[in-house]
């Protein structure tokens, strides 16, 4: 086990042990035969993470790392809503909706709130390039804000944005970022370790990288973190499985190529040194 494991299991324990379940009450979520899918919850939990030491991945199952990658370059590099520019069919069940020229979107989420742009004193940008400029211009900034979660156009999404703000502080040289995350699905996505983590450890790489920045803490809040009731079996073998492995390193990011532009980073150009998991968990049933 690694550390992140260790933070895994403790958090895991006390959604089990003290979660407040939803079970008797209307609930929006549903598993494909229809069945109501209930949640044992949990208000605000923060996790931190120093990427220095490492990267903060998940060994007690495989983490679909890349796919996670591809997911986040959709959502801040490519800005696209369109669910044939993904390299999974991960967000097929939530594309609703249908653009000027046929293709089917998830609406007015993620990669278009990012994409949006807005006049600045210094000329018309979205919102990512709003933090590179600021990273190269002005480090210092306190104002290294993005946030997706308008109001406006929350009519016109399939689902409304999870994992919808991030914060930006530079010291010592070093990129810190805050998630904000007001949904998480502990075992799809928003676990220590898991999905969202990897995501967001991976945008710092970047933004740190074209930046000329080392890489410092993520700190990720999450206001109602849950296990969906069909989720528990799946973890608690997965810690059945874990039982003897011995203490593990966490393994370490590279970028196998220098890359001046944000715009240039491919799935490619990323390898996780030291990442060894034995345990899959096999196809995951997601709550819609
Ligand atoms: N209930 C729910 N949880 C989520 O985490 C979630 C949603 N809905 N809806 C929107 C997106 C879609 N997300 C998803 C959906 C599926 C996987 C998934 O199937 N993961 C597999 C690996 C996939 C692969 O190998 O490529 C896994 O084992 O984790 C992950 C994230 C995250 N988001
Ligand atoms: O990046 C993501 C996207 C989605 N989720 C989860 C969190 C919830 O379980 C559902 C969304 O349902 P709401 O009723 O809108 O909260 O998706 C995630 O954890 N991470």
């Amino acid at each position: 086990m690694n550390i992140v494991d260790r933070m895994y299991l403790d958090t895991y324990r006390e959604i089990r042990d003290e979660g407040i379940s939803d079970e008797g009450q209307e609930v929006r979520p549903r598993w494909s035969d229809g069945t109501p899918a209930h949640t044992k919850a949990l208000f605000g939990r923060v996790h931190r993470y120093d990427l220095s030491r490492g990267f903060p991945i998940l060994s007690l199952r495989r983490i679909a790392w890349k796919t996670a990658l591809d997911e986040i370059l959709w959502i801040w590099q490519k800005k696209s809503n369109r669910v044939a520019d993904l390299g999974s069919r991960i967000w097929d069940a939530w594309a609703n909706y249908e653009d000027e020229e046929g293709y089917a979107t998830i609406g007015k989420a993620y990669g278009y709130q990012l994409g949006r742009e807005i006049e600045f004193p210094e000329g018309r940008m979205d919102q990512v390039d709003r933090v590179l400029y600021l990273l190269k211009e002005d480090p210092g900034s306190r104002r290294i804000v993005t946030n997706i979660f308008n109001h406006d156009d929350l009519g016109e999404m399939g689902l409304q944005p999870c994992a919808y703000g991030t914060n930006i502080s530079v010291k010592d040289g070093k990129l810190n970022m805050v998630l904000i995350q007001r949904s998480g699905d502990f075992l799809t996505a928003a676990g220590p370790g898991s999905f969202n983590v990897v995501q967001y450890a991976l945008l710092m790489h970047m933004f740190a990288h074209v930046s000329g920045l080392e890489v410092g803490e993520l700190l990720h809040v999450v206001t109602d973190l849950h296990v969906y009731d069909r989720h528990f079996d799946v973890i608690d073998r997965m810690i059945d499985h874990s039982k003897d492995s011995g203490e593990k390193e966490l393994p370490k990011l590279k970028i196998k190529r220098r890359v001046e532009d944000f715009y240039d980073f491919k799935v490619e150009d990323f390898e996780l040194e030291g990442y060894e998991t034995s345990y899959s968990t096999g196809r995951i049933e997601v709550a819609e």
